[in-house]
């Protein structure tokens, strides 16, 4: 992993009309990691990502991605950095009226001009890389299954190629069974692709399975950044109910209570 953080923000402050959302908000992101971004509801997880990619504007603070400012660019300059993260909101987000193929090719024909063949291929491509098979590229998203729709999703943030993926609650709405395989498929594309992964998550399986640290979100700022020993050790109070309450004992298991309340 190289010094320089791939996502720096300092001093963050987010607010719509007077709800200050995030205040004084730091936090680094390594590049290769995979991150994962948790908190109460309404503490402003996905605000953060969608800060992060330039879909919210903050009222103070700074954000460097791969080392630059990206609201001080132009819009062209912009544009060229944004192809260097792929997107998976929390609904998968997919164009309706297009298949999953015509879905895959939307940043490919909006970012390079290639020749409608080769546009397929690439499709084809990401469609097998994320465990869909070869025929769900002619379907539309309403053909498919929930997790499907996730893979769809994903192959799409991965159509350009992507150093940093974005997951917005990858696998809520999920069967546990279908929760863990997309859990394994992120963990494989991430030490394949050597992706960095900032991942917005309720899921206490996923923090255990995949995540290399954890930052928990309290109080309009990243209280604390570790790894789930780091977080099996806060005093904090809504850290502790999180990480020691009894959906936490059944995600974790032994490593919970070895840890755990002594
Ligand atoms: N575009 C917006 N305009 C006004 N308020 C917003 C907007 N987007 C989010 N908010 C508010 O910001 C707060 C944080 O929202 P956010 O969706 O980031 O929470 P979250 O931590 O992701 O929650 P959850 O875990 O429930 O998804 C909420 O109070 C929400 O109502």
């Amino acid at each position: 992993m190289s010094e320089e953080p791939i996502i720096a923000i300092r001093g963050l402050r987010t607010q719509f009309g007077s709800q200050v959302i995030h205040d004084n908000l730091d936090l680094e992101v390594r590049r290769g990691e995979v991150i994962g971004i948790v908190g109460g509801s309404g503490t402003g997880k996905s605000v953060l990502l969608r800060t992060i990619i330039g879909l919210i504007r903050p009222k103070a603070g700074e954000i460097r991605v791969f080392g630059e400012n990206l609201a001080a660019m132009e819009a062209t300059e912009r544009r060229r950095f944004e192809q260097r993260w792929g997107v998976l909101f929390q609904d998968g987000a997919l164009f309706s009226s297009l298949t999953v193929a015509q879905n895959i090719e939307v940043p490919l024909k909006e970012h390079l001009k290639l020749p409608p063949a080769l546009s397929d291929q690439l499709a084809a491509l990401k469609i097998s890389m994320v465990g869909l098979a070869a025929n769900a590229g002619p379907k539309y998203p309403s053909e498919l299954s929930g997790g499907m729709r996730k893979r769809a999703g994903l192959a799409r943030a991965l159509a350009m190629d992507p150093e940093i993926v974005f997951l917005d609650e990858p696998t809520a709405g999920l069967d546990p069974i279908g929760a863990a395989a997309f859990d394994e498929l992120i963990r494989r594309l991430q030490q394949t692709l050597g992706l960095t992964v900032f991942m917005v998550t309720h899921d206490l399986d996923s923090l255990h399975a995949i995540c290399d640290r954890i930052a928990v979100l309290a109080e309009k700022k990243v209280l604390v950044v570790g790894d789930m020993a780091e977080m099996l050790r806060q005093d904090h109070p809504w850290i502790r109910e999180y990480f020691h309450g009894p959906r936490a004992r059944a995600a974790l298991g032994e490593a919970g209570r070895a840890e755990g309340d002594d």
